[in-house]
C-alpha cells in the first residue's frame, strides 16, 4: 500500500534551496528544471560539477552560491533538497530543515525524505506524476517512458477543446458537470467488440 498523497507545487513561486552541485545534485535539478523550467532554485555547495555547470547555465532563476551548506540557507525557503555526497551533512540539513517546518527531501535516501520526487510526464497541460512507493525507481522511470510514448501530443487539444467548450456553457454548476460528464463519457466507455 502506498500511503503517499500527491500534490502539483508551483515551484515557479517558491524557493526551493538545493544543496549539493554533483552527479546527484544534477539529477535532481535536471528532472526539476524538465516539468518546472521556471522552478525558483538557490544551490549551495562547495564546488559544483561541469555537468551541473552547463545545466544551470543560463537559467535565471537558479542561483548558484559556492560556499558550504550553512543553516542561514533555509532563510525564506519552502523546500529542502539535500544531494551532497556527505551523509552527516545530509542529516543536519534534514533537521534544521525539520525545526523550520520545511519539506525536505534528501536524495536517494528514503528514510530521510518527507516527500519523494517522481517520475513526471507531462503532455501540454496534462500532468502525470509516478511514484512506486521509494520501492524501485527504476520502475518510476520505465513507466514514465512508456506513458512518454503512448499518450498522443494531442492529448493536450482535447483539454484545450474541452476547457472552450465548458467556458461556453451557461445553466448551474450541477448543469455544467452534467454536460462536461457526458461530453468526456467516450473516453471511458469501452466500445463494443463485434462477435
Ligand atoms: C523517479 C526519480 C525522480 C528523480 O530523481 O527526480 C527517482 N529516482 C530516479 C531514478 C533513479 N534513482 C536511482 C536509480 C538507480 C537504480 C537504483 O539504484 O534503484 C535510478 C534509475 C536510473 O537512474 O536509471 C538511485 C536511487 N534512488 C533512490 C535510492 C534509495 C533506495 O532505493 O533506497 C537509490 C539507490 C541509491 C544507492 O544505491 O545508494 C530513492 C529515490 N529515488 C526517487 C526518485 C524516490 C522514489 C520515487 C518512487 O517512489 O519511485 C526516492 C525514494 C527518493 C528521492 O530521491 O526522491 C528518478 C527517475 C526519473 C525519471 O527518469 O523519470
Ligand atoms: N553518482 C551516482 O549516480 C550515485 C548513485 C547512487 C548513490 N550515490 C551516492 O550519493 C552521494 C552523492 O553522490 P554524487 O555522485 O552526487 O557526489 P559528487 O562528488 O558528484 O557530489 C557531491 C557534492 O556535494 C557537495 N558537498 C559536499 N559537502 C558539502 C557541504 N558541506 N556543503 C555543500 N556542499 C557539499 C560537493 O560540493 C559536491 O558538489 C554519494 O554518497 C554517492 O555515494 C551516487
Amino acid at each position: 500500500m502506498n500511503h503517499l498523497y500527491p500534490i502539483f507545487l508551483k515551484v515557479h513561486e517558491l524557493n526551493v534551496l538545493l544543496v549539493g552541485g554533483g552527479f546527484v545534485a544534477t539529477e535532481k535539478l535536471e528532472f526539476l528544471l524538465k516539468s518546472s523550467p521556471l522552478a525558483q532554485v538557490t544551490v549551495v555547495s562547495k564546488f559544483f560539477r561541469s555537468e551541473f555547470l552547463e545545466l544551470a547555465h543560463g537559467k535565471e532563476t537558479v542561483t548558484l552560491i559556492e560556499d558550504e551548506y550553512h543553516e542561514k540557507y533555509l532563510r525564506g525557503k519552502h523546500i529542502v533538497i539535500a544531494a551532497t555526497d556527505d551523509k552527516a551533512v545530509n542529516r543536519q540539513i534534514r533537521n534544521e530543515a525539520k525545526e523550520r517546518f520545511l519539506l525536505v527531501n534528501v536524495a536517494d535516501t528514503p528514510e530521510l525524505c518527507d516527500f519523494y520526487l517522481g517520475g513526471i510526464v507531462t503532455k501540454g497541460n496534462l500532468k502525470i506524476a509516478i511514484s512506486t512507493n521509494g520501492k524501485s525507481p527504476t520502475t518510476a522511470k520505465r513507466l514514465r517512458q512508456l506513458l512518454e510514448e503512448v499518450l498522443p501530443e494531442e492529448i493536450d487539444d482535447l483539454l484545450e477543446n474541452l476547457n472552450a467548450y465548458r467556458a461556453t456553457l451557461k445553466g448551474d454548476f450541477e448543469y455544467k458537470v452534467k454536460a462536461m460528464n457526458e461530453i468526456t463519457e467516450g473516453l471511458v466507455k469501452r466500445e463494443k467488440q463485434d462477435a
